[in-house]
C-alpha cells in the first residue's frame, strides 16, 4: 500500500486505502479459492449465475462470461471483461447470501449501486436529480444523500438551504451501512463540516470507488460551496478519490487560481491536481474559449488522454458536469475500468445533449437536458420489459396459408389473437416476398405495441432488425443463435427450437432467452417434423436452463396434458392451427386461454 504524507502528516486517505487494501486482499483470497475449484467449475459458476440473470440487469463481468462462451466478445458494445468485478460481485453475492430471509424465495442478484452525495436542484437539471436520472439511464441503482436543498431554475439559483452535517452523516450511515454501495459520487458539498463527515463515513464504510465532482460554482455563476472548502478538498477528499472531474474554473480554484486558457494549460492542471492525491483526473474543457470540440484531458498518473466530443449547439447544458460524473460512477459500478468509464460517460453526455438540444424548459439561458432519451425510446417500443418468461403462456404463431383459407388479414388475426389472450406473437411467413413481409411486420408491430404484447419474427433476423421487432425465433437450420445475438444485441428476445437437451444447452450458451420444444404431438402445419412426445418434452424441460414453450399439435384438447407435466421451466404452449385455422380467432384463443388458466389455477 502506498502511504501518502501530505503537508507533513499522514492523511486520512491512508486509512481509507488501508481498508481498500484489506478488501483487495479479500478479493485475492477469493480468486485463489476460485482457482482451486478450477477454471472449469468457475466458468460454470459464472455461466449458471448469468443464466439466472438476464443480460440487461446482471453484473457485466458475469454477463460477459456468457458472451465469452459464445465467442462473441468483441462484438458486444460497451461490455468489458473485468475479472476484478467478477470477484467483487461474487463477494457481494456471498454477502447477500448471508442476509436474513425476507420471507420470500428469490434468487440473489447484485445490482450495481451508486450513492450520490450532492445537493438537490429544484429544477431537476443538475444535482441529485441529474445523478438519479443518469444512473437510471445507464441501468444502475442510485441512492441519495442530500447535502443542501437549492431553489433553482433555468435562470439561476434563488436560494440555498444547507442540511446540517449531523444529518448528512445520518443519511450516509443509513445507506452505506445497509445497501451494498459500489461507488460513491460527490457533487455539492457546501461546507467543510460536510466534507469531513463524508470522509469519516467513507473510512467507516469503504466502497470500491469514489468519484469527486468538485462543484463550487453553478453554471449560472452562483456560489455553491464556500471558498474555504478548497483546503479540505485538497487535503482530505481528493486523496481519497479515484477520479476528480473539475471544469476549468474548478481546476483553477483547486490550483490556487492559476489561469487555464489552453489545452496545454489543461494538461498541466491535470498533472498538478493528480499530485494532490486522486488516482485519476479529468479536466473538462467545455468552457475553453475558441475550441471547436469539447476537449477533456484525462490523466491517470502516467498517461494523458485527450478526449474529444463534438460541441453540441444548445443552451440546454445545465447539469452536464453532474451527469458526466454520475455516468462515470455508474460505469465503474457496473465493473468498467476508469478510462472506458470516462469515455462512455462523455459519449452519454454528448448524445443526451444532441438528443435534447431543441427542447424548451424554462425561460432562462441554461435549460436542462433529457437524460432519459434512451429510456423513453425503450418504453415507447415496449422493450423496457425485454423478456418475461410468463409471456410464453399463450404463444400465437401466425400462418399465411391459414389466413388465406379463411379470408383473414394478418393484422386482423394478430389483433384477434391478442384480444383472445395471446401473450406473445410470432410472425411465421414462409413464402412472402421480403418487401411484403417487411410491410406486414411493421403493421403487426404497431398493433402489438398498442397492446403491449411482444412481437417476434420467425427465421428472418434481417426483418426483425429492419422493423425493430422485439426479437426472433430461430430453428436449428436457421442462423445460429450466437450470431443472431450479436446482430440483435443484448436487449432483443431470441427463441430457439430445440428437440434435445444438448440443443437446449447450446441455446443457453448462445445467449437465447427461451426455447421452443416440439413437436410434442404430430402436426400438419410443419412438414416432416419429428414428434418427440410428452416424454421428449419432459426430458428437454428438465435439462433446460431456459424457459420452455411447447409446440406442435397442441390445442384445447391436449394443452392440459402438456402443462400438467408440471416441470417449472415449461411456461406455456405455442400454437398455430388451434388459433389460426379457425373462423373466429378470438374465440379459439379465448378457449385455449381458459384451458391454460384452468391448469395453472388447479392445484396438483
Ligand atoms: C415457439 C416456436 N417454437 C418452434 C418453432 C419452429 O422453428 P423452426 O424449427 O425454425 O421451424 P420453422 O418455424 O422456421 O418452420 C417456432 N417457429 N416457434
Ligand atoms: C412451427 C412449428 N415448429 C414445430 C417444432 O416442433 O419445432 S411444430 C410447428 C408447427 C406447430 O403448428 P400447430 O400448432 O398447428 O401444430
Ligand atoms: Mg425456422
Amino acid at each position: 500500500m502506498k502511504e501518502r504524507n501530505i503537508g507533513g502528516y499522514v492523511k486520512a486517505s491512508t486509512v481509507h486505502r488501508e481498508e481498500r487494501g484489506k478488501k483487495e486482499e479479500g478479493r485475492k483470497k477469493l480468486t485463489l479459492f476460485m482457482g482451486c475449484l478450477g477454471t472449469i467449475s468457475y466458468t460454470f459458476f459464472l455461466l449458471s449465475y448469468s443464466s439466472r440473470n438476464p443480460i440487461r440487469s446482471g453484473p457485466e463481468g458475469f454477463q460477459f462470461s456468457r458472451a465469452l462462451k459464445s465467442s462473441s466478445r468483441s462484438m458486444y458494445r460497451g461490455l468489458s471483461l473485468r475479472t476484478s468485478m467478477g470477484e467483487e460481485t461474487a463477494a457481494s453475492m456471498a454477502r447477500q447470501d448471508e442476509r436474513p430471509s425476507r420471507g420470500i424465495e428469490c434468487s440473489v442478484r447484485k445490482v450495481p449501486h451508486v450513492l450520490t452525495v450532492a445537493g438537490s436542484d429544484s429544477g431537476a437539471g443538475a444535482g441529485i436529480q441529474a445523478d438519479l436520472k443518469a444512473c437510471g439511464a445507464l441501468g444502475v441503482y442510485c441512492s441519495t444523500v442530500i447535502t443542501a436543498v437549492t431553489a433553482q431554475n433555468t435562470v439561476g439559483v434563488q436560494g440555498v438551504h444547507h442540511v446540517p452535517e449531523e444529518f448528512v452523516g445520518e443519511q450516509l450511515k443509513s445507506v452505506l451501512s445497509d445497501m451494498h454501495v459500489d461507488v460513491v459520487k460527490t457533487g455539492m458539498l457546501p461546507t467543510i463540516e460536510v466534507v469531513n463527515v463524508l470522509c469519516q463515513k467513507l473510512k467507516e464504510f469503504p466502497v470500491q470507488a469514489l468519484v469527486v465532482d468538485p462543484v463550487m460554482v453553478s453554471t449560472s455563476g452562483d456560489v455553491l460551496a464556500a471558498p474555504s472548502i478548497l483546503s479540505v478538498f485538497r487535503e482530505e477528499l481528493l486523496p481519497m478519490a479515484d477520479i476528480v472531474t473539475p471544469n476549468l474554473k474548478e481546476a483553477s480554484a483547486l490550483l490556487g487560481g492559476v489561469q487555464l486558457e489552453t489545452v496545454s494549460d489543461m494538461y498541466s492542471a491535470a498533472k498538478s491536481i493528480q499530485s494532490l492525491g486522486p488516482r485519476n483526473v479529468l479536466v473538462k474543457g467545455g468552457d475553453l474559449p475558441a475550441s471547436k470540440d469539447a476537449v477533456d484531458i484525462f490523466f491517470d498518473g502516467e498517461h494523458f488522454h485527450e478526449l474529444r466530443a463534438s460541441r453540441i449547439k444548445t443552451c440546454n447544458t445545465h447539469g452536464t458536469g453532474c451527469t458526466l460524473a454520475s455516468c462515470i460512477a455508474a460505469e465503474l459500478a457496473k465493473g468498467s475500468s476508469m478510462l472506458p468509464a470516462v469515455k462512455v460517460a462523455k459519449r452519454f453526455v454528448e448524445v443526451a445533449l444532441d438528443y435534447s438540444k431543441d427542447i424548451i424548459i424554462g425561460n432562462g439561458f441554461q435549460g436542462p437536458f433529457d437524460h432519459l432519451f434512451k429510456l423513453s425510446r425503450v418504453c415507447n417500443s415496449c422493450k423496457g420489459q425485454r423478456f418475461k418468461p410468463s409471456d410464453l403462456f399463450l404463444y400465437a404463431v401466425t400462418d399465411s396459408g391459414m389466413n388465406k383459407k379463411w379470408g383473414h388479414s394478418i393484422t386482423d388475426v394478430v389483433k384477434a389473437a391478442i384480444e383472445g389472450g395471446a401473450t406473445i406473437v410470432q410472425l411465421r411467413e414462409k413464402v412472402a416476398e421480403t418487401r411484403d413481409f417487411f410491410k406486414t411486420a411493421e403493421e403487426c408491430l404497431e398493433m402489438c405495441r398498442s397492446y403491449g404484447v411482444p412481437l417476434l419474427i420467425n427465421d428472418r433476423v434481417d426483418v426483425a432488425l429492419a422493423i425493430d421487432a422485439d426479437g426472433v425465433h430461430i430453428g436449428q437450420s436457421d442462423m445460429p443463435a450466437r450470431v443472431a445475438r450479436i446482430l440483435l444485441g443484448p436487449e432483443k428476445i431470441i427463441g430457439v427450437s430445440c428437440k434435445t437437451p444438448e440443443q437446449a444447452e447450446q441455446a443457453w450458451l448462445d445467449g437465447a432467452d427461451y426455447i421452443g420444444c416440439g413437436g410434442v404431438f404430430p402436426t400438419t402445419t410443419k412438414e416432416n417434423n419429428l414428434t418427440i412426445g410428452l416424454e421428449g418434452l419432459k426430458t428437454v424441460c428438465l435439462a433446460s436452463k431456459l424457459p420452455v414453450v411447447a409446440i406442435g399439435g397442441i390445442g384445447v384438447g391436449n394443452a392440459h396434458s402438456v402443462m400438467k407435466i408440471g416441470i417449472p421451466s415449461l411456461k406455456g404452449v405455442a400454437v398455430v392451427s388451434a388459433l389460426f385455422d379457425r373462423e373466429c380467432v378470438t374465440t379459439a384463443t379465448k378457449m385455449l386461454h381458459s384451458v391454460l388458466m384452468d391448469v395453472v389455477s388447479t392445484p396438483n
